[in-house]
């Protein structure tokens, strides 16, 4: 099939390259021109595991390329994905929809033959259908373009994985002609059994949007038992490990710590919160609220717990592992671990901060911060030592090698991954959200 990717960030440029891997003909198309050109060039912009394979096997075998041009999209695609960004609102909690629009407002009025498009960002409730009105209007081809809504479930770091392999598809709309293009992009998926949903716009994007807010409920509410454990001296990690054991409930999303974030769990949890309100849904509301205030509170115990550890931070150097919002992507959007430590050089301390991918962003994104090469190099001279991004590398390295180079060894692990046994029995001195340390050091 000929299709078309329109915008290309995090999740367009995963698209593009998986639907061309699937055997479909594939152009990106994005309003920034350095972004095309770094993609034309075989370079994804991002990092994300996979994704350079298959740039490279798709651009040599011809099935992929990009453009800035609507008119040369229009022209070659039967298909169009939207992927353009829907931030949160400068002046409120509610998603920023003016890229969506001027996405359609340009593909539009080149629309001169049939077309399907079909919607992938996360939208609020009944986005999708004042967009298929405004798409009918402009295109010269009217009634012949329609709209359809898939909302895209992929997590950053594991792109290539879940757009090859989806846990399901869903597509919203009421087209024969829409459904029917949507399978024919998703051959290979539904071949596998993957399963494919069929149901209304608003449902496909109230599905995104729930999920989304599941999953952040999930991680607030591990949180918030990990804030009871550290009250009555119980341990989090065991009692997350043996929720998980329960299927109804499963393991995955109960890591606590410091909580969510990146470029999308934050905002659409905001905007779900602006939206329900809006309609009346105000148990929705009330309940995502909780969510929120539970998670940024873990931000700000990770400052009491460096606060707690060095008297006061002001003049103290304090030394970051981790910027990217999650280990696995060099995505720094909404990162906890950079907003932690932009709250303490607010406080008067000196921050040195070490990633292994994100640096560039996280330079980019706070150029207040202090950079270091390595993280044994973030940690000379140090007062303590914050591990807020949950990077293998950092829990292959030695307490005691580290002790060398620290001034005072002190340790908060906001993220769980390091044996904090073996760093006490280095001589560190140890605050772990979540709960007591036995004598020994296990959590
Ligand atoms: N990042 C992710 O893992 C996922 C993102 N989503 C949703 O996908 C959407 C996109 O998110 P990201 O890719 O993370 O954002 P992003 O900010 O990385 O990418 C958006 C891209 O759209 C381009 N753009 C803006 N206006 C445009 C226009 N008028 N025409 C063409 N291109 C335009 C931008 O230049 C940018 O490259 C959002 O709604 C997000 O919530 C959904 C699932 C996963
Ligand atoms: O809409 C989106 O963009 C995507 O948002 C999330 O994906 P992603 O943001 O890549 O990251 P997650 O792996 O869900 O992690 C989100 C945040 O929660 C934190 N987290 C995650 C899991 C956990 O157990 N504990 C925890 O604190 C992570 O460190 C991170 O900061 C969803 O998992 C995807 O399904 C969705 O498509």
């Amino acid at each position: 099939m000929r299709t078309s990717v329109i915008g290309c960030g995090y999740l367009g440029a995963v698209h593009a390259a998986c639907t061309a891997e699937l055997g479909h003909d594939v152009i990106g198309l994005d309003v920034d021109p350095d972004l095309v050109d770094a993609l034309t060039r075989g370079r994804a912009p991002l990092y994300e595991p996979g994704l350079d394979d298959l740039f490279r096997r798709n651009l040599a075998g011809r099935r992929l390329r990009f453009t800035t041009s609507y008119d040369e999209v229009a022209e070659f695609a039967d298909v169009h994905f939207v992927c353009v960004g829907t931030p949160q609102r400068a002046d409120s909690n509610a998603a920023d929809l003016t890229y969506l629009d001027a996405a359609i407002d340009a593909l539009g009025p080149r629309l001169t033959r049939p077309a399907v498009v079909i919607g992938k960002s996360t939208v609020p409730v009944g986005t999708a259908a004042c967009a298929a009105a405004r798409l009918q209007t402009l295109a010269p081809a009217g009634r012949d373009v329609e709209l359809g809504w898939s909302p895209e479930f992929l997590r950053e770091g594991f792109g290539v994985e879940d757009t090859l392999r989806p846990d399901r598809i869903v597509i919203g709309t009421d087209s024969p002609r829409v459904e029917e293009a949507m399978r024919e992009v998703s051959a290979a998926q539904i071949e596998q059994k993957i399963p494919f949903l069929v149901t209304d716009l608003q449902t496909a994007e109230l599905v995104k949007v729930a999920a989304n807010a599941f999953l952040a409920t999930k991680i607030s509410f591990i949180n918030a038992i990990a804030g009871m454990c550290e009250q009555v001296g119980a341990n989090v990690h065991t009692a997350a490990e043996a929720l998980g054991h329960d299927q109804r409930i499963g393991s995955q999303g109960l890591a606590p710590g410091l909580g969510y974030g990146g470029g999308c769990l934050p905002k659409d949890v905001r905007a779900l919160i602006a939206s329900s309100s809006e309609t009346g849904a105000y148990q929705l509301a009330h309940l995502l609220q909780g969510v929120e205030s539970v998670n940024e509170e873990r931000r700000e115990s990770v400052c009491r717990a460096a606060r707690h550890l060095c008297g006061s931070v002001r003049g103290s150097r304090v030394a970051v592992w981790g910027a990217a919002f999650k280990a696995g992507t060099d995505d720094v959007r909404d990162s906890p671990a950079l907003d932690v430590a932009s709250r303490l050089v607010g406080e008067g301390a000196e921050v040195v901060v070490y990633d292994p991918q994100a640096m560039d962003n996280a330079r980019k994104a706070h150029p207040d911060l202090v950079y270091a090469p390595s993280a044994l190099d973030a940690v000379v001279g140090a007062d303590v030592l914050l591990h807020l991004t949950g990077w293998p590398e950092f829990t292959e390295i030695d307490p005691g090698q580290l002790r060398t180079a620290i001034r005072h060894a002190r340790l908060v692990d906001a993220r769980g991954g390091l044996d904090v046994g073996a760093w006490q029995a280095s001589g560190w001195e140890v605050a772990a959200l979540g709960g007591k340390l036995t004598p020994g050091g296990r959590r």
